[in-house]
């Protein structure tokens, strides 16, 4: 992840992103397509039959040899894996890899909202996820960058960041910069929030949340995607938050799912009542998601 937020800065100060469109509002740079390969020619060196899904498809891995990243982080790897994970082999695990998530506003210039997203299901849960963010400490003026990469197992922890939890008395809640209709908004009003940040990405609004800076992701609309989802939710869930789909009910992560969340977001920060924010959601909206 951290290797391909290299490739992503690389692109942007090339100044050529080879933007293609994918589809209505669906944009894929070079930048994607890049950190894609890097990541998925290293996993798939290292893990050859463990299922990885991208969100760019299929990617050709023949790769620049400095792309390919075999070694790993010792002092996660000197921790005690949690027994429920011993037994699992390649067959329980799903892959789910977001290469570059915030294109949109990548190519606005929007660069703090972009993160790598790298989500490990075991047996269709969300277990384990790295989210790196390669303008983390952007300096505008020298350009210079060094990114941060959280990581997370349920059962283990976090690592890479401080947990913060959001201020008491006041409730902000985080969702979509560029994709709000009339549900979205009526799912925000019901919790009479006193601040609203509008931002893109799925992992930068998680990341919100695990930082103290926002109580909920509220998103009654089925545009993001399981790749979107995976490594934010086990990051989340391992720091004792919580994110699953507007009615409460966890998304399953299993290689042959559909890849739309199609019943919403909804997820909050460790220490807040989820059951509290799911009894709130009307049943216009449960209805419209069924
Ligand atoms: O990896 P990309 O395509 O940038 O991921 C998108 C999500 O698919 C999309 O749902 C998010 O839309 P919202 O901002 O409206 O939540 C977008 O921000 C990116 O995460
Ligand atoms: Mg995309
Ligand atoms: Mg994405
Ligand atoms: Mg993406």
């Amino acid at each position: 992840a951290t290797r391909a937020g290299k490739i992503i800065r690389d692109v942007m100060s090339r100044g050529e992103l080879g933007i293609v469109e994918k589809g209505k509002n669906d944009l894929q740079t070079e930048a994607d397509r890049s950190a894609q390969r890097c990541i998925m020619a290293s996993l798939s060196r290292q893990y050859p039959t463990v299922a990885i899904i991208g969100e760019e498809g299929p990617s050709n891995c023949e790769v620049p040899s400095d792309w390919v990243v075999t070694d790993c982080d010792q002092t996660i790897l000197s921790l005690q894996c949690p027994s429920e994970y011993l037994q699992v082999t390649d067959k329980d695990i799903a892959v789910w890899v977001d290469p570059l998530d915030g294109t949109s506003e990548y190519t606005q210039g929007l660069l703090e909202h972009v993160t790598v997203l790298v989500g490990i299901a075991v047996k269709g849960r969300a277990v384990g996820g790295v989210i790196h963010q390669p303008y983390y400490n952007h300096s505008a003026g020298t350009g210079e960058s060094i990114g941060r990469t959280f990581w997370g197992l349920v059962g283990l922890g976090v690592g890479g960041f401080t947990p913060q939890d959001p201020p008491p008395g006041r409730l902000i809640i985080t969702t979509t910069r560029s994709h709000s209709n009339e549900l979205v908004q009526k799912a925000l009003d019901v919790f009479n929030p006193d601040e609203v940040l509008r931002v893109g990405g799925a992992g930068h609004k998680v990341l919100l949340l695990m930082e103290g800076k926002a109580h909920a992701y509220v998103f009654a609309s089925k545009g993001c995607k399981k790749w979107d989802t995976c490594a934010p939710e086990a990051v989340l869930t391992a720091l004792g938050g919580k994110l699953t789909d507007i009615h409460g009910n966890p998304y399953e992560y299993d290689k042959d799912v559909q890849h739309t969340n199609a019943r919403g977001v909804l997820a909050t920060a460790r220490g807040i009542s989820h059951a509290s924010f799911v009894s709130k959601i009307p049943q216009e909206i449960r209805d419209a998601f069924a």
